[in-house]
């Protein structure tokens, strides 16, 4: 039977328009948009109509890194599907591409079923999957073009973690000339993690075993070399590239440098790397430790390198690479060595709405943060129109926002199955009200009645600025 919604009255905010108009919705898809009190508007009817007078109506966030239920560090990231995609929904995230893992030793294909079967009928929005691969080998290689065709169309590298995800310089020019062979999208962590495991030794060997000394030997250098070292290889293979979590305005520059020469090449930072910094890894009594992530957290002045470089388009897309691990028993397992805590932190839930204290700061415009954060991930990741906007025929993923509520952020509070939040106390303007996934509701003017399986699978295109 048709169900049709009416979202009437509020400001429709996409990445390129903003605009006073109702929104109808048929069948799961946007119908159509027509002004406040035109006369088409005038006549929609529905089973259904949403208040959204005084509120902002924008499309679902599309959070394009996370890792739900990651294995590492001897330990697994603490959020599940099921807990991840609620606690996405109530941030107003819509849809996730989380990263299937492959198995040193194992085909791609035995490690993107396991996590078809890890998401499948836990998941309260849709996701998709990026592949990471710990293993390039002529086998995997030749599975790289298969997955494509499932609509897994993007891989990601480590040049960082010897011994677990790392791939040596020859096995990623390899992966990248098959990706432009197939039209995958290689996404690069940009670190040298050889030179990084010399200096933790040397760090642990003095006695550095704090979980500050984690920020200090990952250095900036070391991200800068890794990003130029990524961009010579893939325009040495003719493919494009998407730089995960940039973190060092280093990094950033070297990405602006690419892409004044034209280049294929793209890049994502995440809030932690936008609000946090090395003052919070050195928090005493070991609370460093949930900062802990890679890249690192920066010294505060990398900041602006970060805003700007969202403000130029040096940098792209803002995802969360939400890695949730709690403090008690899971980050505690690198105390007295800052190299055992277990890399990741949370966030999928607060990525909207930092994103949106941005806009109330004056760091980026609306519809920019609409961009970053909903249209460009879509775009680069084969999801666009379907999801990052609202448009007619565009699933109806949709959140009312109310942009002058206040809400303090807190692990009191928060959905993600993590016992901090790494925004503690921090207050911020904007909240989500309510959240439609293909037109269902998911959280009705803050209450949940979302559900687990409503979420499925989406198959991706490949990357959308490239043709
Ligand atoms: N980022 C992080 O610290 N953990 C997740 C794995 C990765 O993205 O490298
Ligand atoms: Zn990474
Ligand atoms: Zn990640």
């Amino acid at each position: 039977m048709s169900t049709r919604t009416l979202v009437r009255g509020g400001l429709v905010v996409t990445a390129s328009d903003e605009l006073h108009a109702d929104v109808l919705i048929e069948d799961g898809r946007i119908a159509a948009l027509a002004a406040h009190g035109s006369d088409a508007a005038a006549r929609w009817t529905a089973d259904r109509t949403l208040d959204a007078t005084g509120r902002y109506v924008i499309p679902g966030g599309v959070d394009v890194h996370t890792h739900m239920e990651l294995p590492f560090g001897g330990t697994s990231a603490s959020d599940t599907f099921e807990t991840g995609t609620r606690a996405a929904a109530w941030g107003g995230t819509t849809t996730l591409v989380d990263f299937a893992v492959q198995s040193v030793g194992h085909p791609l294909r035995e490690g993107l079923d396991t996590w078809y079967a890890k998401a499948d009928g836990n998941c309260a929005i849709d996701y998709a999957f990026h592949m990471i691969m710990s293993d390039v080998t002529p086998a995997t290689l030749r599975e790289m073009p298969l997955l494509v065709q499932e609509g897994v169309t993007s891989f990601k590298l480590f040049m960082a973690y010897p011994g677990v995800f790392y791939s040596d310089d020859g096995q990623i020019l390899r992966a990248m000339q098959v990706a432009a062979d197939t039209g995958g999208l290689i996404m690069m962590h940009a670190e040298n993690g050889i030179a990084i495991d010399v200096l933790v030794e040397q760090a642990l060997a003095r006695g550095e075993t704090d979980p500050r000394y984690h920020g200090e030997v990952r250095k900036a250098l070391l991200e800068a070399e890794a990003t130029h070292r990524a961009i010579q290889l893939a325009r040495v293979a003719g493919s494009p590239l998407y730089v995960v979590h940039v973190s060092a305005e280093e990094a950033v520059a070297e990405l602006a440098a690419a892409r004044d020469k034209g280049l294929p090449v793209f890049g994502e930072t995440c809030p932690q790397y936008l609000f946090l910094s090395t003052d919070n890894l050195a928090e005493p009594d070991f609370e460093g430790a949930k900062y802990v992530c890679s890249t690192p957290l920066r010294p505060k002045e990398h900041q602006a390198a970060l805003w700007r470089g969202l403000r130029t388009n040096d940098l792209q897309v803002v995802s969360t690479d939400h890695c949730p691990f709690c403090f008690t028993g899971q980050k505690e397992l690198g105390r007295g060595d800052f190299s055992k805590i277990p890399n990741g932190l949370p966030g999928v839930e607060n990525r909207m709405d930092l994103l949106h204290q941005a806009v109330v700061d004056g760091h980026i415009s609306r519809r920019r943060w609409i961009e970053i954060a909903c249209a460009t991930p879509a775009r680069m990741f084969g999801l666009y129109p379907q999801k990052g906007t609202i448009a007619p025929g565009a699933d109806a993923d949709v959140v009312i926002y109310d942009p002058h509520a206040t809400q303090v952020l807190s692990a009191e509070t928060h959905h993600m199955n993590v016992d901090y939040s790494a925004y503690e106390g921090r207050t911020v303007t904007g909240r989500v009200e309510t959240v439609l996934s293909r037109g269902e509701l998911v959280v009705d003017q803050r209450t949940y009645v979302g559900r687990a399986g409503h979420g499925v699978f989406v198959p991706r295109s490949t990357c959308q600025y490239l043709n």
